[in-house]
Protein backbone atom coordinates (compact mmCIF):
# COMPACT_ATOMS: atom_id res chain seq x y z
CA UNK A 1 0.00 0.00 0.00
CA UNK A 2 1.11 3.19 -0.90
CA UNK A 3 2.26 5.95 1.57
CA UNK A 4 -0.14 7.91 3.87
CA UNK A 5 -0.88 11.71 2.56
CA UNK A 6 -3.28 12.02 5.02
CA UNK A 7 -2.98 10.78 9.01
CA UNK A 8 -5.71 12.05 10.84
CA UNK A 9 -5.48 10.66 14.82
CA UNK A 10 -7.71 11.65 17.44
CA UNK A 11 -10.05 14.16 15.92
CA UNK A 12 -13.21 15.22 17.81
CA UNK A 13 -14.93 18.15 16.16
CA UNK A 14 -17.85 19.55 18.05
CA UNK A 15 -20.36 21.86 16.96
CA UNK A 16 -21.75 24.15 20.01
CA UNK A 17 -22.50 21.17 22.29
CA UNK A 18 -22.99 18.70 19.64
CA UNK A 19 -20.28 16.19 19.36
CA UNK A 20 -20.03 15.58 15.11
CA UNK A 21 -16.70 13.57 15.13
CA UNK A 22 -15.71 11.20 17.61
CA UNK A 23 -12.69 10.20 18.19
CA UNK A 24 -11.67 9.58 14.06
CA UNK A 25 -8.63 7.68 13.04
CA UNK A 26 -7.60 6.87 9.45
CA UNK A 27 -5.45 7.37 7.13
CA UNK A 28 -5.47 8.24 3.58
CA UNK A 29 -2.93 6.81 1.42
CA UNK A 30 -1.51 8.82 -1.92
CA UNK A 31 -2.86 8.57 -5.26
CA UNK A 32 -5.73 6.72 -4.52
CA UNK A 33 -9.76 7.86 -3.96
CA UNK A 34 -11.05 7.11 -0.57
CA UNK A 35 -14.87 7.66 -0.24
CA UNK A 36 -16.59 8.42 2.77
CA UNK A 37 -20.30 6.70 3.16
CA UNK A 38 -22.78 6.42 5.94
CA UNK A 39 -26.22 7.75 6.42
CA UNK A 40 -27.31 11.26 6.62
CA UNK A 41 -26.16 13.62 9.70
CA UNK A 42 -23.29 10.70 10.27
CA UNK A 43 -20.59 13.35 9.76
CA UNK A 44 -18.97 12.65 6.60
CA UNK A 45 -18.87 16.33 4.90
CA UNK A 46 -17.92 17.66 8.23
CA UNK A 47 -14.67 15.27 8.27
CA UNK A 48 -14.00 16.22 4.69
CA UNK A 49 -14.23 19.78 5.80
CA UNK A 50 -11.65 19.40 8.63
CA UNK A 51 -9.22 18.32 5.93
CA UNK A 52 -8.52 21.50 4.76
CA UNK A 53 -10.11 23.45 7.56
CA UNK A 54 -13.01 24.97 6.12
CA UNK A 55 -14.89 23.79 9.41
CA UNK A 56 -12.65 26.84 10.86
CA UNK A 57 -15.14 29.22 9.26
CA UNK A 58 -18.21 28.23 11.08
CA UNK A 59 -18.83 29.95 14.24
CA UNK A 60 -18.41 28.16 17.24
CA UNK A 61 -16.43 24.86 15.83
CA UNK A 62 -14.29 23.50 18.52
CA UNK A 63 -11.91 20.68 16.73
CA UNK A 64 -9.08 18.77 18.57
CA UNK A 65 -6.78 16.13 17.73
CA UNK A 66 -4.24 15.80 14.85
CA UNK A 67 -4.58 16.04 10.81
CA UNK A 68 -1.03 15.35 9.56
CA UNK A 69 -1.28 15.96 5.83
CA UNK A 70 2.82 15.17 4.53
CA UNK A 71 3.60 14.53 8.03
CA UNK A 72 2.68 18.18 9.14
CA UNK A 73 -0.67 19.48 11.48
CA UNK A 74 -2.60 21.54 9.44
CA UNK A 75 -4.39 22.32 13.03
CA UNK A 76 -0.82 23.88 14.00
CA UNK A 77 -1.44 27.27 14.91
CA UNK A 78 1.36 28.81 12.35
CA UNK A 79 -0.46 26.83 9.73
CA UNK A 80 -1.59 29.20 6.36
CA UNK A 81 -4.72 27.96 5.76
CA UNK A 82 -4.48 30.06 2.18
CA UNK A 83 -1.92 27.94 1.35
CA UNK A 84 -3.51 25.29 2.86
CA UNK A 85 -6.70 25.30 0.56
CA UNK A 86 -4.33 24.90 -2.18
CA UNK A 87 -2.78 22.00 -1.21
CA UNK A 88 -6.41 20.93 -0.53
CA UNK A 89 -8.96 21.88 -2.72
CA UNK A 90 -12.68 21.48 -3.10
CA UNK A 91 -15.12 20.28 -4.68
CA UNK A 92 -18.86 21.07 -3.77
CA UNK A 93 -22.25 18.73 -4.60
CA UNK A 94 -23.88 22.06 -6.45
CA UNK A 95 -21.78 23.22 -9.57
CA UNK A 96 -20.40 26.86 -8.08
CA UNK A 97 -18.99 28.41 -11.06
CA UNK A 98 -18.09 32.07 -10.43
CA UNK A 99 -20.86 34.35 -12.82
CA UNK A 100 -17.40 35.02 -15.51
CA UNK A 101 -15.97 33.49 -18.43
CA UNK A 102 -14.90 29.73 -18.63
CA UNK A 103 -11.17 31.14 -18.91
CA UNK A 104 -11.57 33.36 -15.96
CA UNK A 105 -13.08 30.64 -13.61
CA UNK A 106 -9.91 29.39 -13.94
CA UNK A 107 -7.34 31.92 -14.11
CA UNK A 108 -8.97 33.13 -10.98
CA UNK A 109 -6.58 30.82 -8.41
CA UNK A 110 -3.87 31.15 -10.71
CA UNK A 111 -4.07 35.19 -10.72
CA UNK A 112 -4.41 35.11 -6.74
CA UNK A 113 -1.50 33.40 -6.54
CA UNK A 114 0.11 36.30 -8.01
CA UNK A 115 0.70 34.35 -11.81
CA UNK A 116 0.15 37.38 -14.36
CA UNK A 117 1.50 36.31 -17.36
CA UNK A 118 -0.79 35.51 -20.09
CA UNK A 119 0.87 32.74 -21.71
CA UNK A 120 1.32 31.14 -18.71
CA UNK A 121 -1.99 31.46 -17.77
CA UNK A 122 -3.17 30.06 -21.13
CA UNK A 123 -0.80 26.92 -20.60
CA UNK A 124 -2.32 26.66 -17.33
CA UNK A 125 -6.21 26.99 -17.85
CA UNK A 126 -5.48 24.44 -20.87
CA UNK A 127 -4.30 21.88 -18.87
CA UNK A 128 -6.59 22.49 -16.01
CA UNK A 129 -9.89 22.08 -18.21
CA UNK A 130 -7.84 19.02 -19.99
CA UNK A 131 -7.05 17.57 -16.20
CA UNK A 132 -10.90 17.66 -16.11
CA UNK A 133 -11.91 16.20 -19.49
CA UNK A 134 -13.26 19.38 -20.22
CA UNK A 135 -11.29 21.01 -23.05
CA UNK A 136 -12.75 19.75 -26.15
CA UNK A 137 -16.03 21.09 -25.12
CA UNK A 138 -14.97 24.37 -24.40
CA UNK A 139 -11.81 25.35 -25.92
CA UNK A 140 -13.67 27.42 -28.81
CA UNK A 141 -15.58 29.14 -26.36
CA UNK A 142 -13.00 29.90 -23.41
CA UNK A 143 -14.94 33.44 -23.38
CA UNK A 144 -18.02 33.01 -23.02
CA UNK A 145 -19.81 33.21 -19.39
CA UNK A 146 -19.58 29.85 -17.51
CA UNK A 147 -23.24 29.85 -16.62
CA UNK A 148 -23.82 29.12 -20.30
CA UNK A 149 -22.45 25.57 -19.58
CA UNK A 150 -24.67 22.64 -18.83
CA UNK A 151 -24.61 21.07 -15.32
CA UNK A 152 -22.35 18.34 -15.58
CA UNK A 153 -19.93 21.05 -17.56
CA UNK A 154 -20.36 23.43 -15.10
CA UNK A 155 -19.10 20.69 -12.23
CA UNK A 156 -16.24 19.47 -14.54
CA UNK A 157 -15.44 23.44 -14.85
CA UNK A 158 -15.48 23.76 -11.26
CA UNK A 159 -12.87 20.58 -11.01
CA UNK A 160 -10.80 22.47 -13.54
CA UNK A 161 -10.48 25.64 -11.53
CA UNK A 162 -9.83 23.30 -8.38
CA UNK A 163 -6.83 21.66 -10.49
CA UNK A 164 -5.51 25.19 -11.68
CA UNK A 165 -4.27 25.89 -8.18
CA UNK A 166 -2.18 22.96 -8.55
CA UNK A 167 -3.38 20.70 -5.77
CA UNK A 168 -2.20 17.63 -4.06
CA UNK A 169 -5.71 16.32 -2.15
CA UNK A 170 -9.05 16.59 -4.03
CA UNK A 171 -12.00 16.37 -1.80
CA UNK A 172 -15.28 15.96 -3.42
CA UNK A 173 -18.62 16.91 -1.72
CA UNK A 174 -21.16 14.09 -2.73
CA UNK A 175 -19.72 16.25 -6.55
CA UNK A 176 -22.59 13.93 -8.68
CA UNK A 177 -25.98 14.35 -6.58
CA UNK A 178 -27.17 17.21 -8.70
CA UNK A 179 -25.94 15.42 -12.24
CA UNK A 180 -27.78 13.13 -14.43
CA UNK A 181 -26.04 9.55 -15.22
CA UNK A 182 -24.31 10.79 -18.28
CA UNK A 183 -22.40 13.40 -16.33
CA UNK A 184 -22.16 11.21 -13.56
CA UNK A 185 -20.02 9.11 -15.54
CA UNK A 186 -18.03 11.32 -16.96
CA UNK A 187 -17.02 12.25 -13.48
CA UNK A 188 -16.77 9.07 -12.35
CA UNK A 189 -14.44 8.48 -14.65
CA UNK A 190 -12.17 11.67 -14.17
CA UNK A 191 -12.11 10.37 -10.72
CA UNK A 192 -9.78 7.51 -11.74
CA UNK A 193 -8.14 9.37 -13.99
CA UNK A 194 -7.54 12.54 -11.42
CA UNK A 195 -5.87 9.70 -8.58
CA UNK A 196 -2.58 8.79 -10.53
CA UNK A 197 -2.01 12.77 -10.18
CA UNK A 198 -3.89 13.62 -7.28
CA UNK A 199 -5.20 11.85 -3.80
CA UNK A 200 -8.53 12.09 -4.27
CA UNK A 201 -11.60 11.90 -1.22
CA UNK A 202 -15.29 11.67 -2.24
CA UNK A 203 -18.32 11.90 0.24
CA UNK A 204 -21.14 9.87 -1.65
CA UNK A 205 -24.45 8.92 -0.65
CA UNK A 206 -24.65 6.19 -3.66
CA UNK A 207 -23.00 2.98 -2.70
CA UNK A 208 -22.53 1.68 -5.86
CA UNK A 209 -20.43 5.20 -6.84
CA UNK A 210 -17.95 4.11 -4.06
CA UNK A 211 -17.85 0.27 -5.39
CA UNK A 212 -17.14 1.64 -8.89
CA UNK A 213 -14.86 4.60 -8.05
CA UNK A 214 -13.11 4.14 -4.79
CA UNK A 215 -10.06 2.22 -3.35
CA UNK A 216 -10.95 2.68 -0.04
CA UNK A 217 -13.69 3.02 1.53
CA UNK A 218 -14.64 4.56 5.41
CA UNK A 219 -18.28 3.99 6.76
CA UNK A 220 -19.20 6.59 9.48
CA UNK A 221 -22.15 6.65 11.97
CA UNK A 222 -23.25 8.67 13.98
CA UNK A 223 -20.06 10.61 14.24
CA UNK A 224 -17.93 7.13 14.50
CA UNK A 225 -16.19 5.69 12.03
CA UNK A 226 -16.68 2.47 12.09
CA UNK A 227 -14.08 1.39 9.81
CA UNK A 228 -11.96 2.19 6.86
CA UNK A 229 -10.39 -0.48 4.82
CA UNK A 230 -9.69 -1.92 1.18
CA UNK A 231 -13.32 -0.87 -1.00
CA UNK A 232 -13.71 -4.71 -1.93
CA UNK A 233 -13.41 -5.70 1.81
CA UNK A 234 -16.15 -3.15 3.06
CA UNK A 235 -18.36 -4.34 0.49
CA UNK A 236 -17.48 -7.88 0.32
CA UNK A 237 -16.56 -8.47 3.97
CA UNK A 238 -17.14 -5.87 6.48
CA UNK A 239 -15.31 -6.55 9.71
CA UNK A 240 -18.10 -4.63 11.87
CA UNK A 241 -21.89 -5.77 12.12
CA UNK A 242 -23.47 -2.39 11.53
CA UNK A 243 -21.35 -2.33 8.05
CA UNK A 244 -22.95 -4.75 6.69
CA UNK A 245 -26.55 -3.85 7.83
CA UNK A 246 -25.29 -0.24 5.90
CA UNK A 247 -24.36 -1.87 2.82
CA UNK A 248 -27.33 -4.47 2.88
CA UNK A 249 -29.54 -1.97 3.09
CA UNK A 250 -30.88 -2.39 6.70
CA UNK A 251 -30.78 0.85 7.36
CA UNK A 252 -30.15 4.63 6.70
N1 LIG B 1 -22.50 24.30 10.27
C1 LIG B 1 -23.02 23.48 11.20
N2 LIG B 1 -23.43 23.96 12.39
C2 LIG B 1 -23.94 23.15 13.33
N3 LIG B 1 -24.09 21.81 13.18
C3 LIG B 1 -23.71 21.28 12.01
C4 LIG B 1 -23.16 22.08 10.96
N4 LIG B 1 -22.86 21.26 9.91
C5 LIG B 1 -23.22 20.02 10.30
N5 LIG B 1 -23.73 20.02 11.55
C6 LIG B 1 -24.19 18.84 12.33
O1 LIG B 1 -23.13 17.89 12.39
C7 LIG B 1 -23.60 16.56 12.19
C8 LIG B 1 -22.91 15.96 10.97
O2 LIG B 1 -23.31 16.65 9.80
P1 LIG B 1 -22.66 16.40 8.37
O3 LIG B 1 -23.20 17.42 7.44
O4 LIG B 1 -21.18 16.31 8.52
O5 LIG B 1 -23.21 14.95 8.02
P2 LIG B 1 -23.23 14.17 6.65
O6 LIG B 1 -22.92 12.75 6.98
O7 LIG B 1 -22.34 14.82 5.66
O8 LIG B 1 -24.74 14.32 6.22
P3 LIG B 1 -25.43 14.38 4.77
O9 LIG B 1 -25.13 13.05 4.16
O10 LIG B 1 -26.88 14.56 5.08
O11 LIG B 1 -24.81 15.53 4.03
C9 LIG B 1 -25.11 16.68 12.05
O12 LIG B 1 -25.66 16.45 13.32
C10 LIG B 1 -25.33 18.11 11.60
O13 LIG B 1 -26.57 18.58 12.02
Amino acid sequence: MQDSKISVSGLNLFYGENHALKDINIKIHENTVMALIGPSGCGKSTFLKCLNRMNDLVDGVKVDGKVLLDGEDIYDPGVDTTLLRKKVGMVFQQPNPFPMSIYDNIAYGPRIHGIKNKSRLDEIVENALKGAAIFDEVKDRLKAPALGLSGGQQQRLCIARALAVEPEVLLMDEPTSALDPISTLKIEELMNDLKKRYTVVVVTHNMQQAARVSDETAFFLLGELVEADETMNIFGHPKDKRTEDYITGRFG
